[in-house]
């Protein structure tokens, strides 16, 4: 499923936080947005998924996103946030079958499928040995698995992730990145993720969009955006971007010591 932004803004209390964000994403692509802290990267998304009022318009295949009911709506866009609020006194089955709810007939209880669905998601991320687990007994990295697996779980066209990896050691993180790119080439899924780690972003985003005091300060392919100079001057960052054979670009900060040469 395509995604459009046509002039998104949106902010809190009637202060803007982000400012006609107009950018299309493909079926099948992945779009990072970086960005300094407080750039506005996760109130974009959560524009997006309709947690934050907005204005300008998200279009999902051509059709405003607004026009979608709230099923389909939840069967087509899954959002995970950054820091959840996780309910108490659930297992991590019973919390990643929540994702499955949009699929669920009214009144109707899980069926063989969507237990087959999150026992499969569970296994992918390395959780079927918590499955029975309380969600308040995980570690952080582990909620974040959880909350990553409902989101999976709910099998939506677009995934909107905030800082997936966060927390995520760095094996959970490549399996989990990995994870999501099989679902792009394989499913179509179109994904929009937020994303600190440079290099990561590098590596699995087909587009970059950098976001700088909520306003687009440039989109491109990774070698495009991923450049010294404009991360010196969105970040206040020293860095230097290394090339990687396959032509990927790794991202380094690079610390002037002030050491005397000898
Ligand atoms: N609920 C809120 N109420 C008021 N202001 C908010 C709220 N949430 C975020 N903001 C402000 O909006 C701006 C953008 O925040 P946002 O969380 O979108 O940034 P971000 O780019 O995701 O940052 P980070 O990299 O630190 O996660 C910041 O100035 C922040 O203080």
């Amino acid at each position: 499923m395509k995604l459009g932004l046509v002039d998104v803004a949106a902010g809190y209390r009637g202060r803007p936080v982000v400012e006609r964000v107009s950018v299309e994403v493909g079926s099948g692509s992945w779009l990072a947005v970086i960005g300094p802290n407080g750039a506005g990267k996760s109130t974009l998304l959560k524009a997006v998924a309709g947690l934050v009022g907005r204005t300008g318009e998200v279009l999902l295949d051509d059709r405003a996103i607004g026009s979608f009911g709230h099923r389909e709506r939840a069967r087509a866009v899954g959002y995970s946030p950054q820091t959840p609020a996780l309910p108490d006194g659930l297992t991590v089955t019973d919390y990643v079958l929540l994702g499955r709810t949009p699929h669920l007939r009214a009144l109707a209880r899980e069926s063989r499928h969507d237990l087959d669905v999150v026992t499969d998601v569970l296994a992918r991320l390395d959780l079927a040995a918590l499955a029975g687990r309380q969600l308040r007994t995980l570690s952080g990295g582990e909620r974040q698995r959880a909350v990553l697996a409902r989101v999976l779980a709910q099998q939506t066209s677009v995934l909107l992730l905030d800082e997936p990896t966060t927390g995520l050691d760095i094996g959970h993180a490549q399996a989990l990145l990995e994870l999501i790119d099989r679902l792009r080439k394989e499913d179509g899924t179109t994904v929009v993720s937020t994303l600190h780690d440079l290099t990561l972003a590098a590596q699995y985003a087909d587009r970059l969009l950098l976001l700088d005091g909520g306003r687009v300060a440039a989109t491109g392919t990774p070698a495009q955006v991923l450049t010294p100079e404009l991360l010196s001057r969105h970040y206040a960052a020293t860095v230097a971007v290394l090339s990687t054979p396959d032509g990927g670009r790794v991202v380094t900060p690079v610390r002037s010591t002030g050491a005397p040469t000898p």
